[in-house]
């Protein structure tokens, strides 16, 4: 990947919204997708969020990830799916609460607002949506009663559809994000899904056999895929993270034989996905290093 190095002041993280049915979350996801922007199919390293799509701008990179509704848990499936809202919301670095500029704030809305203290580590903005059917006065009257639910990190009235306002929602979103690496590639474009793909083979070929525990302390970069010159060899290098020296032993296994068969494994997936034979190089490190490691720490979505 020849990215280019972005600026030292860059900024990255993950973006979700929140709201009642039908406020406009799609459609504003599908704006900010729009322009710049690459959709991507993809799963990060974890499969516990899916991403809709990443907002590239020269200061920043936004990932944006979707969640089912938060609903009131009525059925055991309304539990499960507010589950699942829990740990997607709890991995966020960015909450937009999606508010319609034309309907009075109702029990639903507050409701959202309290369970937005279920999530400490996320930054949180509201998102007045719709101003293009609503009129000043009215915008002003709902912008008032959205900032006395609580310290919004930023209050922004916009409209999807008129595209007013949606680069000072990106500015904002952005200014709240850590620093960090670009988390996409700058060009983003299928690049971007063949290493995401390349990632899960590994991480596949590397969970085979083992505990339960530990899928979910374990996270795969990619830090390189260079064709090597003069054959038809692709070089991958590539990071296994665990959280634990013990879980480093478990995948390395006794003189490394572990880690060869995960490596073969992998190599059986990805040789026909990029077309080339591969040389798989795989590092495996204890989650103490992407703890220190604040660019990988968004990243990998602590
Ligand atoms: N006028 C206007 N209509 C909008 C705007 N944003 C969304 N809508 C309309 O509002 C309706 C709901 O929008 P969605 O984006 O589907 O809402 P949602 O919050 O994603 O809905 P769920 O998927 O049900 O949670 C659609 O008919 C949109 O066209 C906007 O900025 N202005």
């Amino acid at each position: 990947m020849s990215d280019t190095t972005p600026p030292s002041d860059f900024r990255a993280g993950f973006l979700s919204f929140v709201g009642r049915p039908n406020v406009g979350k799609s459609t504003l996801t599908n704006a900010l997708v729009g322009e710049k922007v690459a959709i991507t199919s993809s799963k990060p390293q974890t499969t516990r969020r899916a991403i809709r799509g990443v907002v590239h701008r020269d200061h920043g990179q936004l990932i944006v990830v979707d969640t089912p509704g938060i609903h009131r848990p009525r059925t055991l499936l309304g539990q499960r799916l507010n589950d699942l809202v829990q740990s997607t919301l709890s991995d966020v670095d960015v909450i937009g609460f999606c508010i319609p500029a034309n309907e009075k704030l109702g029990p639903g809305d507050r409701f959202i607002n309290e369970s937005l203290d279920g999530f400490p580590r996320a930054k949180k903005v509201a998102i007045v949506t719709k101003t293009d059917t609503a009129s000043r006065t009215t915008i002003a009257e709902q912008l008032l009663a959205i900032s006395e639910l609580r310290d919004w990190d930023a209050v922004i009235p916009l409209s999807a559809v008129t595209d007013d306002q949606l680069d000072i929602l990106v500015t904002e979103v952005t200014k709240l994000m850590p620093l960090s690496e670009r988390l996409y590639p700058a060009e983003a474009t299928t690049d971007e899904t063949v290493v995401d793909r390349v990632s899960e083979l590994i991480r596949e070929a590397a969970l085979e056999g083992v505990q339960d525990e530990l899928p979910h302390s374990l996270a795969v970069t990619i830090d390189d895929m260079i064709p090597r010159e003069g054959t038809d060899l692709l070089d991958i290098y590539a990071n296994v993270f665990v959280e634990r020296d013990s879980q480093k032993a478990i995948i390395i296994g006794k003189g490394g034989s572990r880690l060869r068969d995960v490596g073969a494994r992998a190599r059986a997936g990805i040789e026909p996905l990029v077309g080339s034979r591969v040389f798989l190089s795989i590092r495996v490190k204890v989650a103490k290093d992407w703890q220190r490691d604040p660019k990988l720490l968004g990243r990998l979505g602590f």
